[in-house]
């Protein structure tokens, strides 16, 4: 879509979404004409419009950007990506770390485009599994290396805030392809990113 119309359908979401947001904050019981209140029916639109906007974005793009020939073939690691996401069954908040390893084969891709794609598929509706795997695949498929991993660590607000109520419980997820299904690689990336 031209960005000019992105623009107006942008504007159009944010009001849409923000008249069901003041019919919802009225259904749960509160005052929508309290002072406080007034503009949040708002802010909560272009939030989740924030924290939705990977739907309008291509990760692919996103790569090809800063894809350079280079004859390096070890192991490139970055651990430690803060991950910000939501669960799709309740739409609370899931947050944690993600860890990417990749073996070049010819070509290299600018760092932080890595963090950039986590970001896009964060930004969505998700469960932790096929995040895991949307990232995997899309280095995969558009970087073409010899191998690729990943692995998620993550706690899930729907289990603390409420329902089974536990504080403590991380969830981890991890996916390889090419050179990492092979356990000594694997085991080489475990190791470098301290698991
Ligand atoms: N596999 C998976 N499950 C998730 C993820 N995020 C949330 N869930 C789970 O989705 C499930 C939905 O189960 P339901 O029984 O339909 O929902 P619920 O009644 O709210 O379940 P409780 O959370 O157990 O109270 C729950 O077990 C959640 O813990 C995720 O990323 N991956
Ligand atoms: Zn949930």
């Amino acid at each position: 879509m031209p960005y000019k119309k992105f623009e107006e359908y942008n504007i159009q979401v944010t009001d849409d979404v923000k008249n069901r947001y003041k019919n919802i904050i009225k259904d749960l019981g509160e005052d929508t004409k309290r002072d406080g209140l007034l503009k949040t029916p708002e802010r909560a639109a272009k939030a989740m419009q924030f924290l939705t906007q990977g739907y309008h974005q291509d990760p692919v793009d996103i790569l090809k950007s800063a894809m350079f020939k280079e004859s390096y073939n070890e192991m490139v690691i970055v651990k430690d990506i803060e991950l910000y996401s939501l669960c799709e069954h309740h739409i609370l908040p899931f947050f944690g770390k993600v860890h990417i390893a990749y073996i070049p084969n010819g070509q290299i891709v600018g760092l932080s485009k890595l963090p950039r794609v986590v970001d896009v598929f964060a930004r969505r509706l998700q469960v932790q599994e096929r995040l895991t795997e949307q990232i995997l695949d899309c280095i995969n498929g558009t970087l073409k290396p010899q191998g690729v991993a990943v692995v998620i660590e993550a706690s899930h607000m729907c289990m603390m805030m409420r329902g089974v109520q536990k504080q403590n419980s991380i969830t981890t997820t991890s996916g390889f392809r090419g050179q990492f299904e092979k356990i000594e690689t694997r085991n080489e990336f475990l190791k470098l990113i301290g698991k």
